[in-house]
């Protein structure tokens, strides 16, 4: 997909989005200004170790974030297709919120039965999410699209009788993101969608999403500790390291040639999905304490190619060829480096 970033093709711009943990502990800085934007119908993967933000990141541009996370900066930016001017989901108060959700952003979590309501019949939840679009459908109407939503996922017409306890993981996870479809959204958040599924589904449903993206024509964040993964979806990558963005850049781009030593520790730590396994070395260390972040860089003292500046300044992100990184000893083509 080419990606021209005109004001037209935008349709979601995070600008200096920063959010804190306010505890007794002190603020907790997970995600620290944070600028990335998201085009129309471009799926935009977000990888990182655990604890680098990602969740954080996810729940507070779609303002499902629970006390004591705060939005302490910043704007989520959202271009619907309704609206001559954008609107900041930070500021928007609950009633507009909410009729956004579903209808123009919908989110697929971790787990299916965190989401699923498991007192009511899927029938009764699709139509819930289904009237929230058009309350008018009638019964058969309904009965009618929801059959076709869950055809979309591979499940059977039948299993909208079943409570979400009767399906499997497997199942539970398609019906979840059959749901997130059901009132053709813009905006599709996903935050490790395949986690809870062995390797086979995983495969199963990563291939679902991708042929209802390419019909349906939304836009995906999709959360992943896995970069591997990414590569096989994704059209752009954000690296996140400490609550910050260190690299951006197309997928194949950000996956072959990472130019963060970060990215490239957190590539040689996953076995790649479809190519020959190379050797994984991992990453050296722990992630950073976010309560004592260092002066400079985040990831210098687990960096082998530090340099004295790393220590004292925090390099910023900074455009370089056709992505962007943060790193001071960062160089376009990093093969030739190494
Ligand atoms: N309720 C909370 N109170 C205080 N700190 C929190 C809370 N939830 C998360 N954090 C901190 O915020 C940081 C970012 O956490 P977050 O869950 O967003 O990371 P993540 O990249 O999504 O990790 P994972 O891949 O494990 O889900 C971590 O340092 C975490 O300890």
């Amino acid at each position: 997909m080419t990606i021209t970033e005109t004001t037209t093709t935008r349709l979601l711009e995070l600008r200096g989005l920063s959010v804190a943990y306010l505890t007794e502990r002190g603020r907790v800085p997970a995600c620290s200004d944070i600028n990335l934007t998201i085009n129309r119908g471009e799926i935009i993967g977000v990888a990182g170790e655990s604890a680098s933000g990602k969740s954080t990141l996810l729940t507070a541009i779609t303002r499902l974030q629970r006390i004591p996370a705060v939005t302490v900066g910043g704007q989520v930016l959202y271009h619907g297709s309704r609206a001559a001017t954008p609107v900041d989901l930070v500021e928007l108060e609950e009633p507009e919120l909410a009729g956004l959700r579903w209808s123009e952003i919908s989110v697929v979590m971790q787990s299916a039965m965190a989401c699923l309501n498991p007192v009511l019949r899927l029938r009764a939840q699709f139509a819930d999410v289904l009237k929230v679009k058009n309350p008018r459908l009638g019964k058969a109407e309904l009965r009618q699209r929801i059959a076709a939503l869950l055809a979309m996922v591979g499940i059977a017409p039948d299993y909208m009788n079943h409570y979400p306890h009767q399906l499997s993981g497997g199942m539970q996870q398609r019906s979840l993101i059959a749901l997130a479809m059901a009132c053709d959204p813009e905006l599709v958040v996903m935050d490790e969608p395949t986690t809870a599924v062995d390797v086979v589904m995983q495969r199963r449903i990563l291939n679902q999403v991708l042929r209802l993206q390419r019909r349906l024509g939304f836009a995906v964040i999709f959360v992943t500790h896995d970069l591997s993964l990414l590569l096989e979806i994704a059209d752009r990558i954000a690296i996140m390291y400490g609550g910050r963005i260190v690299e951006v850049g197309t997928a194949e781009r950000v996956y072959r040639r990472p130019r963060h030593p970060y990215t490239r520790g957190l590539r040689d730590s996953f076995p790649p999905l479809t190519e020959p396994v190379r050797r994984l070395t991992g990453i050296a260390g722990t992630p950073p304490n976010l309560l004592q972040l260092p002066a400079g860089c985040a990831f210098q003292p687990r960096c082998r190619l530090r340099i004295d500046r790393c220590a004292d300044v925090r390099p910023e992100l900074t455009e370089l060829g056709d992505g962007s990184v943060a790193c001071h000893v960062a160089v376009d083509d990093p093969e030739e480096r190494s």
